[in-house]
């Protein structure tokens, strides 16, 4: 079931109600959540609205890359009240600029500059579900993205406490860590990440994460059976 996010927001609600009422009719009956990635401001905050509403309601989540960078955004804005919370991508100016682009990347050379292609994270936890549902602490997974979530936040972030895990990876030698994967404790499944599970993943060897967004969906769809 495709939900166009911009169909959430109160836009929507102001200039056509029945798409509104659509969109979040299907929202509410989804057994589990998953926001891809993008580019563009279009939807963004229809997208933060997705994952607030699975944050708060339980309902599994599963956030790749943009939508990694909003379960982020919106956690720091309604959890941690940092309201003016933005990526940079959307508001270049914005007070609380969560996101940023990356200082490897170059702004007037767009071809091939992106950060591409596989790249080793390395999760500080073997704990973390991420870790458990790979395998593994460190893995080689694909990416493509310009920004990032704003290392100086992340100290902040981590603080929020034993609800949330941020679980950063190093990066090419010299840049330090980047906050590659986002998840929430006391939830059934709220995973946000950085890299494209979907680039590896195959039709007869899906990535462990949508499996474990799947599982966590299906258990969700059988506790609601009368
Ligand atoms: N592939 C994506 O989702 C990219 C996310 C975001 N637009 C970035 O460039 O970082």
């Amino acid at each position: 079931m495709w939900i166009d996010s911009a169909h959430l927001d109160e836009t929507t609600l102001a200039s056509d109600r029945l798409a509104y009422d659509e969109a979040w009719s299907k929202l509410r009956r989804a057994d589990g959540v998953l926001v891809p990635g993008g580019f563009g401001i279009r939807a963004v905050e229809g997208k933060m609205l997705a994952a607030n509403y699975a944050r708060e309601n339980g309902v599994p989540y599963l956030g790749i890359c943009l939508g990694f960078q909003i379960a982020v955004i919106e956690f720091a804005r309604s959890v941690l009240g940092v309201k003016t919370a933005h990526s940079a991508e959307f508001d270049e100016k914005c007070a609380t600029p969560l996101i940023i682009f990356m200082p490897e990347g170059s702004r007037t050379q767009m071809g091939g500059t992106m950060r591409l292609g596989a790249r080793k994270t390395m999760l500080r936890s073997p704990k973390c579900l991420t870790a458990q549902l790979l395998g593994a602490t460190a893995f080689d997974e694909r990416h493509r993205h310009r920004y990032e979530v704003n290392p100086a936040y992340v100290q902040q972030l981590e603080a929020a406490g034993p609800a949330y895990r941020p679980r950063p990876s190093r990066v090419c030698p010299g840049l330090g860590e980047r906050m590659e994967v986002f998840e929430l404790q006391g939830h059934p499944f709220f995973v946000g990440c950085q890299f494209h599970p979907e680039f590896k993943s195959r039709p007869m060897k899906p990535s462990p994460l949508f499996l474990g967004l799947l599982r966590a969906a299906s258990k969700a769809a059988t506790a609601k059976q009368p």
